[in-house]
C-alpha cells in the first residue's frame, strides 16, 4: 500500500465515523471545514429538489412576470392560475435560492439569480428541456443497464444512430442549440481570433448561428457549414436571411460516412466530440485531418470534464450523454491525446469567460 493510499483510508475511516463528526464540531477552525463539508454535501442531496423549483418558476414564467418590477402573491397566483398556499410555497423556496426576493409584506421580486437566467438566452429552453433527463433519471440504474429506450436518445436522433437525419427532429434540437450558441460563440471567437484566415468550415455548425457569427466579425472570410441534410437547410436559410448568402453556404451530408470539403484552413468542431463515441471522434478526427489546408487551424469547443474552473460539469454530461445514447465529456488531455493520435500537433488551450460552457482549444495539422 503506497503512502498516499494509506492517509486516504485513513482519512476515509475517520470521515465515516459519526464520534469524529461530532469532536471536529467542538473546535473552530475543523468546525468550519465540516460545515462546508456537510453543505456540499447537502447541495448533492438536494440538488433534485433545487432543479425542480427552477423548472417550476421557468414553466410559470415568473421571470418575465417579474422583469418589470415586484409583483403581489395575489396576482400570481392569479396569472399563473395557481392556488396562492401552494404557489406561495414555491416563492418562498425560490427565495432561498436566491432566484426571487420577498419585496415588503406581500410582494416578490427578482433575486439576483432569476435576474441573471434572464440575460442568459438559452437557461429556459434548457431548464424546459431538462423534463426529459429528468425522467429519463427517475431510476437511475435502470438507465445504467439500459439506455436505448431513454426519453433523451428519441430527441437527439443522430446519437443513438449516427448520421440519422430527420427534419422535425433537427429543427427541435438545432432550435435548443442556438439559443445558447451567440454565448458560445462570442467566447470562442474573442479567445481565437480568426483574422487573416481565407475559410472557415464549420463541423456539424447546426443552423449556421456560429458560422454567422465568424463572418460578422471577420469581414474578409468565407464560411461553409457541414451538417445532416436537414441541419444543412436551416444553415443556408440563416445566411441568406442575414445577409450572407454570398460569403456562407451549407453542406448537408453525414461527418463520419461522407469525405469532407477540402480547402479550409480553420475547421472547427463546436459542441461536437462530445456527443460521439471514441472510435467515431477519432475517425471524425482523421477526416478533418485530411480536409485541413497545410496551413490549417483546427479548433474545438466544448465543455470538458476535469475543469477546475467548473466543478460538477463534468458530471452532468456524463449522465447527460449516458442517457442521450452516445459520447462523454473529455478532459483537455483526453482530448489531445485523441488529437495527436489523428495527426495534430501544436495542441493549445486558449482559454474562454465561461469554462462551464465551454472550453477552447486548437491545434495544427503535424508535418507528415
Ligand atoms: C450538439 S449539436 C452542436 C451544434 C452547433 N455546433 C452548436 O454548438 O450549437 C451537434 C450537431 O452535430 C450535428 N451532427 C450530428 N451527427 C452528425 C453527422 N453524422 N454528420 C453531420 N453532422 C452531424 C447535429 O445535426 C448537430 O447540429
Amino acid at each position: 500500500m503506497s503512502l498516499r493510499d494509506w492517509l486516504l483510508t485513513r482519512r476515509d475511516r475517520m470521515l465515516g465515523s459519526a464520534a469524529f463528526h461530532q469532536s471536529v464540531l467542538r473546535f473552530p477552525i475543523s468546525r468550519w471545514i465540516a460545515r462546508r463539508r456537510a453543505r456540499e454535501l447537502f447541495d448533492i442531496t438536494a440538488g433534485f429538489v433545487y432543479s425542480q423549483v427552477l423548472a417550476a418558476c421557468v414553466e410559470l414564467d415568473l421571470f418575465e412576470r417579474l422583469a418589470a418590477g415586484p409583483v403581489s402573491s395575489e396576482k400570481l397566483a392569479s396569472d399563473c392560475a395557481i392556488p396562492r398556499p401552494g404557489l406561495e410555497r414555491l416563492l418562498e423556496a425560490a427565495v432561498e435560492l436566491r432566484l426571487l426576493q420577498r419585496w415588503g409584506a406581500d410582494e416578490w421580486r427578482l433575486g439576483d439569480l432569476g435576474a441573471a437566467s434572464r440575460g442568459s438566452p438559452g437557461i429556459a429552453a434548457m431548464v424546459r428541456h431538462h423534463g426529459m433527463l429528468y425522467r429519463d433519471l427517475l431510476e437511475p440504474l435502470s438507465l445504467l443497464t439500459d439506455r436505448s429506450n431513454s426519453d433523451l436518445s428519441q430527441y437527439w436522433a443522430y446519437a443513438a444512430e449516427p448520421g440519422r437525419s430527420e427534419a422535425a427532429n433537427a429543427q427541435r434540437y438545432s432550435e435548443l442549440m442556438a439559443e445558447s450558441q451567440s454565448f458560445v460563440a462570442d467566447d470562442v471567437l474573442a479567445h481565437c481570433s480568426l483574422a487573416g484566415r481565407r475559410e472557415l468550415l464549420d463541423i456539424g455548425g447546426g443552423s449556421g448561428v456560429f458560422a454567422a457569427e465568424a463572418l460578422k466579425r471577420f469581414p474578409e472570410l468565407r464560411a461553409r457549414v457541414f451538417d445532416l441534410p436537414d441541419v444543412a437547410v436551416l444553415a443556408d436559410e440563416r445566411f441568406s436571411r442575414e445577409g450572407y448568402g454570398e460569403r456562407g453556404g451549407a453542406i448537408g451530408g453525414d461527418m463520419f460516412a461522407d469525405t469532407l470539403p477540402g480547402g479550409a484552413d480553420v475547421i472547427s468542431l463546436v459542441r461536437i466530440l462530445h456527443d460521439h463515441d471514441d472510435e467515431l471522434v477519432v475517425r471524425l478526427l482523421r477526416a478533418a485531418r485530411q480536409a485541413i489546408s497545410p496551413d490549417g487551424l483546427l479548433l474545438i469547443a466544448e465543455p470538458m470534464a476535469e475543469t477546475p474552473a467548473a466543478p460538477g460539469v463534468g458530471a452532468y454530461f456524463h449522465l447527460y450523454l449516458w442517457a442521450m445514447g452516445s459520447g462523454r465529456p473529455r478532459s483537455f488531455a483526453r482530448i489531445r491525446q485523441m488529437l495527436e493520435a489523428a495527426g495534430f500537433a501544436d495542441v493549445r488551450e486558449r482559454g474562454s469567460f465561461q469554462p462551464l460552457l465551454v472550453r477552447v482549444l486548437t491545434a495544427r495539422p503535424a508535418a507528415r
